[in-house]
């Protein structure tokens, strides 16, 4: 889609070397040359705020009203003036009764209200004393047990005051920023619209689940892999399916892809053999800006643009294509979509339950397992094999292991990890 919004300046970042760098680029680079690129959507609309879910916010949301909006009671029980209840025994003649949605009276001196959580305090009373420490008798109240002056009451703007910023613009819409919204009278929410992200599955091998398997071909897993992905993220996916390992077709279905998108991804084709085509299409339909990370898997990961239109190629290979949308597609759709706070996953420091005597030569981004032992320490396990092809690995993992380049671990060693929900969504 050819929107200046969200055009891709040639603005190099992470490097000045173009797209076909000699030498891969670290993880940190990689993400900081794709992050120079990414031009948040500008477009924006308003929309009901139940509507907003995953949506990103464009403007913030600022109270209108103090929070709690009057004083109110925490709990069921009795209102009433601390010193009273001193100054009469512990016994007070009940004088009104207030459920939540009531207003009661301003409370007559030496005597007590009936309350209920979330009504408000009446005028005069200080604290409410909790049932279970009161006996009602006929129309009085005794209370058996020691009070706390001022117990029980929630403060009007106690919590915020009005005029406070309950939401910053570029969040991310959860389920609570929503009850957040909801809870300052926000009816409505302006936010960025949808990300339109083309994908397509490069591959003369791939069919469709539903299809038998003839000689040589697999299942298109990309294909369930990134419109997950992206759904998680909040996004439009356009889906191009398959492609041809053919030049001119995968010439045509990037153009297709990027006349239609913000964003294209494709898989596969993105290494070295001749069977693989994006490098040379995206270069004759635009650029390549990125090509290679010192990293596994994921190592022929590629970015660039067809016209104006971000591309990001991931290696064909499952586990390859998860773990670089997770480091680099994820926070670069993020940017797109006016998020904040985009970058890399957090990760965690954690302990080795494992060892790896021959130091790997990229950083590696192993399927792991994060439990606490019998002692409460972290342990992090990695799955039996490093294929980049065996998407069980990741169905076993909760998240990914760091090794580090050039670095033995020994079992004991701490480790970072990268729990699954880092990524996704
Ligand atoms: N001579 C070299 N060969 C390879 C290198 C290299 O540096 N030199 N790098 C290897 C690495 S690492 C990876 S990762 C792969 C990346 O390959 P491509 O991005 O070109 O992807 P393809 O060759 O098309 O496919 C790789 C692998 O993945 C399977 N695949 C592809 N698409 C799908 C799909 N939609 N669903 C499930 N599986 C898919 C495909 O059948 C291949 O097995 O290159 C190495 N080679
Ligand atoms: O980069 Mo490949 O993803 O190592 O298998
Ligand atoms: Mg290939």
């Amino acid at each position: 889609m050819a929107e200046p919004s969200n055009s891709c300046e040639p603005e190099p970042a992470g490097g000045s070397t173009p797209a076909a760098q000699d030498k891969p680029l670290t993880v940190e680079q990689a993400l900081e040359r794709l992050l120079g690129y990414a031009r948040p959507v500008d477009e924006t609309e308003a929309l009901p705020t139940a509507d907003c879910l995953g949506r990103v916010l464009a403007e913030p949301v600022v109270s209108g009203v103090d929070l709690p909006y009057w004083d109110n009671s925490a709990m069921d029980g009795y209102a009433l003036r601390a010193d009273d209840l001193a100054a009469h025994g512990g016994r007070l003649p009940v004088s009104q009764r207030i459920p939540a949605g009531q207003c009661g009276t301003p409370l007559a001196p030496g005597t007590a209200a009936r309350i209920f959580t979330g009504a408000p305090v009446p005028e005069g009373a200080d604290t409410v004393v909790v049932q279970e420490v009161c006996e009602p008798e006929d129309d009085a109240v005794r209370v058996s047990a020691e009070i706390t002056p001022g117990a029980n009451i929630r403060r009007r703007g106690e919590e915020l005051t009005a005029g406070t910023e309950v939401l910053a613009a570029g969040t991310r819409l959860g389920p609570q920023h929503l009850g957040m919204a909801a809870g300052v009278g926000a009816a409505e929410l302006r936010v960025h619209r949808r990300l339109k992200v083309a994908i397509l599955a490069t591959g003369d091998e791939l069919v469709m689940p539903g299809t038998a398997l003839g000689p040589g071909q697999i299942y298109n897993s990309n294909r369930f892999l990134f419109r997950a992905l992206l759904q998680a993220l909040g996004c439009e996916v356009i889906d191009l399916g398959i492609v041809a390992d053919d030049r001119e077709a995968t010439v045509a279905a990037l153009r297709d892809a990027a006349g239609q998108s913000d964003l294209v991804l494709a898989s596969g084709g993105v290494s070295v053999g001749e069977e693989d085509h994006i490098r040379p299409a995206v270069e004759r339909l635009g650029s390549l800006d990125l090509w290679r990370v010192a990293m596994r898997p994921g190592k022929p990961f590629a970015f660039g643009r067809i016209g104006e239109t971000p591309f990001i190629g991931s290696p064909g290979n499952p586990v390859s294509l998860f773990v670089t949308f997770g480091l680099f597609a994820r926070p670069f759709i993020q940017r797109l979509q006016g998020m904040r706070d985009a970058g890399l996953p957090q990760a965690l420091p954690a302990r080795a339950g494992f060892s790896l005597s021959k130091p790997v030569k990229r950083r590696d981004y192993q399927r792991a397992r994060l439990s606490i032992d019998a002692d409460g320490q972290t342990l992090v396990e990695v799955f039996r094999s490093t294929s980049s092809a065996a998407l069980s690995s990741l169905t076993w993992a909760n998240g990914l292991a760091i090794i580090p380049e050039g670095e033995p671990i020994r079992e004991g060693d701490r480790v970072d990890f990268i729990p699954l929900s880092e990524l996704l969504g």
